[in-house]
């Protein structure tokens, strides 16, 4: 039977990642996955972090079962850091699970969404994180797309963006990424924002929040000041977050599942759906990465910590945008590049060719997705002078 099975193709950016790795050129660059690196092209592991870890296996005391929603103490931070000042009113309205990731967030949202509305489409941004296409349509629902990059001039195309929100039917899910748009780095400002949540109450979709780097736009009470906004206005809405960028918790698989619903009496019923789904996906999430963030979120002195951590890797980012912008307009090229100053996060298109992409690989073992997104992270100043001196020569 397995013989009837045929080849997919492996994830774009994956398979980057695999020829980088076997790329000899000692000059190579990875701007292609999404994670965040030092100066040094290194992953860190964050020093609060580091410090949670040793709290934890100081005053541990069991491995017993989590249950399904995870750790409780954990959820509820997570749900401070998203809502803010906001939880208090929507305490009785909001049930979270911790997931495993940002992606397993997501996942147990598509199925809870096929429960809840099994004709629900969802509709997603244009262009956006490759993986949403898959998460959704493997929960069976139908996934549809709204405007949302321009890519001639390099911002948003918010009226097309709304005109299509208008058609959206009551009943269907409407997927935004709250802050650090995954792949165009451009995101709503606050009266945009405000603009989608009336849209919401009026036509009656549901928002789905997908948080993945809050901290990494302009700060995390900013970052998530959309996402709070939507929740003061309509009844019902989603929330899925992740650890996985702003705490460098990658491989630990740690994020969250948010529902808030209409009231307290349907968020317990929602959230025994949620539970059930959990049960017959993964049971129970992986308690370590929860167990860090809840250490950290729980002491002043380690939340401090990682604010500060937060701010530096944020800095970074956005010091490279314009030091890569100067470099870039400093060799003549003829392309104006100056919108990249404009984008949030680690993420930006580079508006080159496919073709170029290609000579940037083969020539100079510069790695950048088919779609040009670029790892802003991934540039430094010992590697800015080759990478900036590489595309001006393949874009001239
Ligand atoms: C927009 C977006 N959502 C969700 C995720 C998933 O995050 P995680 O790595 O925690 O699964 C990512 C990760 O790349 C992302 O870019």
């Amino acid at each position: 039977m397995f013989a009837n099975l045929k080849p997919l193709p492996t994830d774009p950016i994956l398979g980057l990642m695999a020829k980088y790795r076997q790329d000899t050129n000692p000059n190579k660059i990875d701007l292609g996955v999404g994670v965040y690196k030092t100066e040094q092209g290194d992953t860190p592991i964050l020093s609060c972090v580091k410090k949670a870890e040793a709290f934890r296996l100081e005053n541990e005391t069991s491995k017993s079962y989590i249950g399904l929603a995870g750790d409780l103490g954990f959820c509820a931070k997570m749900e401070s850091l998203l809502l803010g000042e906001h939880k208090a009113l929507l305490e009785n309205r909001v049930r979270t699970a911790q997931a495993p990731g940002g992606t397993g967030a997501l996942r147990v949202a598509a199925e809870f969404i096929a429960k809840a509305n099994p004709n629900a489409s969802v509709w997603v941004t244009t262009p956006t994180w490759a993986n949403h296409i898959g998460l959704f349509s493997a929960a069976g629902l139908t996934v549809k797309e709204y405007p949302y990059y321009d890519y001639e001039n390099k911002g948003l195309l918010f009226d097309e963006m709304m005109a299509t929100l208008k058609t959206v039917p009551k009943g269907d899910i409407v997927l935004l990424h709250a802050c650090c748009h995954n792949p165009s780095g451009m995101d709503l400002n606050a009266e945009q924002w405000q603009q989608v949540a009336d849209l919401a109450k009026e036509v009656g979709f549901t928002p789905l929040i997908d948080i993945a780097y809050q901290g990494f736009g302009t700060s995390l009470e900013q970052d998530a000041a959309g996402l709070r906004l939507l929740a003061e206005t309509v009844d019902e809405m989603i929330i899925c977050s992740s650890c996985s960028k702003n705490f460098g918790l990658y491989r630990e698989r740690i994020g969250a599942c948010s529902i808030i619903s209409e009231s307290s009496a349907v968020a317990d019923v929602a959230n025994s759906v949620l539970l059930s789904v959990v049960r017959s996906i993964y049971s129970m999430p992986p308690a370590h990465g929860a167990a860090i963030v809840d250490t950290i979120l729980g002491s002043e002195e380690l939340t401090a910590e990682w604010h500060q951590e937060l701010a530096e890797m944020r800095n970074r980012i956005n010091g490279l945008r314009s030091t890569i912008v100067e470099a870039l307009h400093s060799r003549g090229v003829a392309q104006d590049f100056s919108f990249i100053e404009k984008q949030h996060g680690m993420f930006s298109f580079l508006s080159i060719t496919p073709e170029q992409i290609e000579r940037l690989q083969k020539e100079y073992s510069i790695y950048i997705v088919g779609s040009s997104r670029v790892n802003v992270a991934g540039v430094s100043q010992a590697n800015l002078d080759y990478f900036a001196d590489a595309v001006a020569t393949v874009i001239k």
